[in-house]
C-alpha cells in the first residue's frame, strides 16, 4: 500500500507532493500506474493530461488518499489539507447550498467563512438555495467555494469543468484563475482539453504507460491566449504527444 505520510510535508521549503514508484494495479493483466513519480512545488498549478484510461483518475484518488482498497505500492506525501472537485458538485440534494459548503466543519467562524467563500466564488446570495435550484456552472462554484472554505494547500481537480458548455467554462477558468492568484494552493487539474491545460497550468504533464511521458513547463505568462503562436506550438506538440494529428480536431 502507498504511505500517505502526511505530516513528512510540513517543511515551507518542501514540495506540496512527492509520489515515488507509485503503482497501481486492477487486473493480473497490467498495471495502471506503473513507478510513476512526480512532484508538484507549493502553489505550483499542474496540468494532467493522457489518453483515455491512462490513470489519471486513478493517480487524482490516490493523492486525495480515496484508494486505499486498491492493490498497489509506491510514497505518496501530500500535504495536511487537500481539498478535491469532481467533474459532478457532488452537493448534497437534502442540504441548503451554505450548509453543504461548511459540512463537517465545526469551527464556530464556519458559517461566516462559508459565505465569504460563497460570495468569492460569485454565489453571494445563494446560501439558502438547494442544489436542484443551481444551474451546473453554478454548481461547480459551490463545489469550489466548499473546497475553498477548508484553506486547502493541494487542489486536486478532475475535469471539474467537462460538463459545462464552452461560455459557462471559460467563466470557470476566470474564476479558478482568481482564486489560485488570491489563494495559492497547489492545484493539480485533470482535463482532457489541452487547451485549458495550456491556458491554466505552469505546468502540463502527459501520462503515458502509468509513467509521466513529458513534462512541459509553460512560459506564457498570465495573459495567454489561443492565437499567440506560442500557444498554438504547445498546443500541436501536446496534441502529438497524446498521438492526435491535429487535422484530426481542426
Ligand atoms: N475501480 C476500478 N476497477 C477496475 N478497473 C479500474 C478501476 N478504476 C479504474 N480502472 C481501470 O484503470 C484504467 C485507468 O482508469 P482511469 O479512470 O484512471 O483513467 P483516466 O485516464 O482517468 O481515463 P478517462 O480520461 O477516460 O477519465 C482504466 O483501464 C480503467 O478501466
Amino acid at each position: 500500500m502507498a504511505t500517505h505520510a502526511r505530516e513528512s510535508l510540513t517543511s515551507p521549503e518542501g514540495p506540496a507532493v512527492r509520489v515515488e514508484g507509485l503503482r497501481r494495479s486492477f487486473s493480473e493483466a497490467g498495471g495502471v500506474l506503473n513507478g510513476l513519480d512526480l512532484t508538484i512545488a507549493r502553489g505550483e498549478f499542474v496540468a494532467l493530461i493522457g489518453r483515455s484510461g491512462s490513470g489519471k483518475s486513478t493517480l487524482l484518488r490516490a493523492l486525495a488518499g480515496l484508494d486505499r482498497s486498491v492493490s498497489g505500492s509506491g510514497v505518496v506525501d501530500v500535504p495536511e489539507r487537500v481539498s478535491v472537485v469532481f467533474q459532478d458538485s457532488r452537493l448534497l440534494p437534502w442540504r441548503q447550498v451554505l450548509d453543504n459548503v461548511i459540512l463537517g466543519l465545526s469551527a464556530p467562524s464556519a458559517r461566516d467563512r462559508g459565505l465569504e467563500a460563497l460570495a468569492e466564488v460569485g454565489l453571494e446570495g445563494r446560501d439558502k438555495a438547494w442544489p436542484h435550484e443551481l444551474s451546473g456552472g453554478e454548481q461547480q462554484r459551490a463545489a469550489l467555494a466548499r473546497s475553498l472554505v477548508r484553506d486547502p494547500q493541494l487542489l486536486l481537480a478532475d475535469e471539474p469543468f467537462g460538463a459545462l458548455d464552452a461560455l459557462t467554462r471559460i467563466k470557470m477558468h476566470k474564476l479558478l484563475q482568481k482564486l489560485y492568484a488570491a489563494h495559492n494552493p497547489a492545484i493539480l487539474l485533470v482535463t482532457h482539453d489541452v487547451d485549458e491545460a495550456i491556458a491554466l497550468a505552469d505546468r502540463v504533464i502527459v501520462l503515458v504507460d502509468g509513467v509521466v511521458g513529458s513534462d512541459i513547463r509553460i512560459d506564457l505568462g498570465g495573459r495567454r491566449s489561443p492565437g499567440d503562436p506560442r500557444f498554438a506550438a504547445l498546443r500541436t506538440q501536446l496534441l502529438a504527444e497524446l498521438g492526435v494529428v491535429e487535422e484530426e480536431v481542426a
